[in-house]
């Protein structure tokens, strides 16, 4: 079956605060998108990659691209204002049906056990969206102050999530909703119902700039281990 990873970089990345945007920061010396595209052109040797950029960042990709250890299986297209409008210009390059992974570059320390359990799980039931159990104690704010919830009935979600490809550019033919965060999100306003797959605790996005050092120090240990 076809493979393709919709990688989408194309963010300002307002909440790191740097003036370039987070993807291209190093960790452990080379860009933050560079360990995601490894990542998937190592999960199967017929992934085909579409990195979604900003428009003025992409001669950096380009750059990035020539780095990695199989720059023909990676086309770039450009991002749009948000990142549903980013996934849906990422679409738009697949050409053949096949099994789609729309991945948040940012998300650069993902496993390939992880890309491999998103495809097995969407061969079997349609499609696989990776999940985490929160660690804290959750709250909901109400008008009179706050209850606390139980948090054995919330998940914290994550990329790469795995679709068919018919079905996911069906869904993202619909018009652009605040409410879509993510493409679970897009997909279930169909009808369609959503699986949840294990996720992984280090799979963390790189947000803020904290993130970055623990992005460091979460790599060391993986390179070591
Ligand atoms: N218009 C957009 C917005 C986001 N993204 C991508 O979606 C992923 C997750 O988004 P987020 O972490 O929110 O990134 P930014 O929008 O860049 O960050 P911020 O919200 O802090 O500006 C990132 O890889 C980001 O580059 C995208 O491709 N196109
Ligand atoms: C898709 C996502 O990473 C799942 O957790 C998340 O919804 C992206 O959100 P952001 O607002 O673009 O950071």
């Amino acid at each position: 079956m076809n493979k393709y990873a919709v990688i989408v970089a194309g963010g300002s990345g307002v909440r790191m605060g740097s003036t370039l945007p987070k993807q291209f920061l190093p960790v452990c010396g080379k860009p933050v998108l560079w360990h995601s595209l490894e990542t998937f052109l190592a999960a199967a040797p017929d992934m085909r990659i579409i990195l979604v950029l900003p428009k003025d960042h992409i001669p950096t990709g380009q750059e990035i691209i020539g780095t990695t250890s199989d720059p023909a299986r990676i086309t770039i297209t450009t991002g749009g204002e948000t990142r549903f409008h980013s996934v849906k210009n990422g679409l738009a390059a697949i050409q053949a049906p096949g099994v789609v992974f729309v991945h948040d570059a940012v998300r650069c320390l993902l496993s390939t056990g992880l890309i491999h359990r998103c495809y097995e799980s969407t061969v079997e039931k349609g499609n696989a969206i990776p999940a985490i159990q929160p660690v804290d104690t959750l709250r909901i704010e109400t008008p009179d102050g706050s209850q606390v919830i139980d948090r054995t009935k919330v998940r914290i979600i994550q990329t790469p999530q795995t679709f068919f490809s018919d079905i996911l550019q069906k869904a993202f033919e619909q018009p652009y909703d605040v409410a879509f965060t993510d493409e679970a999100s897009v997909v279930e306003k169909l009808g369609v119902a959503i699986h949840l797959v294990e996720g992984e605790a280090t799979n963390i996005k790189i947000t803020r700039p904290l993130d970055i050092l623990l992005a460091e120090k979460i790599l060391k240990e993986n390179l070591r281990a």
